[in-house]
């Protein structure tokens, strides 16, 4: 049998948080991070950034999936606060697919330099 895709887990996940949104925050943990408000959600964001970067420094694959797996869940939380939905960014990842970072760099870098910009 073949797993759903990511792509399904990240809108299902969104859906979860959103119905979770003024919620009851003694029952769920979504609910009382919104009821915490954006300055908490974007410190809890920061927080598993930081403790993804010590996880891979540490190497351990595990350690790096549990971590990666909060970052991308509280990211989905700043997400929903802000109004965007997973489709959203991945549809920005897939429109850079292809796109070289340092094509993509040296060209911005040239629109600057038109543009006077130092
Ligand atoms: N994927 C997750 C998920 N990942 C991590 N967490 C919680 O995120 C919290 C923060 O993680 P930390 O490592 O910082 O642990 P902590 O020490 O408890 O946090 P602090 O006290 O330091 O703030 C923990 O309580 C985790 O249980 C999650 N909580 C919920 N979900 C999903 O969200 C759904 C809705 O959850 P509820 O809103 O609780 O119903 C669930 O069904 C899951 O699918």
């Amino acid at each position: 049998m073949s797993q759903p895709s990511s792509d399904d887990t990240l809108e299902r996940l969104a859906d979860v948080i959103a119905q979770r949104r003024g919620g009851d925050p003694d029952k769920s943990y979504v609910a009382r991070l919104f009821h915490k408000g954006r300055d908490s959600i974007l410190k809890k964001v920061g927080e598993e950034a930081t403790e993804l970067v010590i996880a891979a420094k540490g190497g351990e694959r595990q350690q790096v999936v549990y971590e990666a797996a909060d970052l991308w869940f509280h990211a989905l939380i700043a997400l929903a606060d802000a109004g965007v939905r997973p489709a959203e960014v991945l549809a920005e990842l897939r429109r850079r697919e292809g796109l070289s970072g340092l094509e993509e760099f040296a060209a911005r870098k040239a629109q600057a330099r038109e543009a006077g910009e130092p």
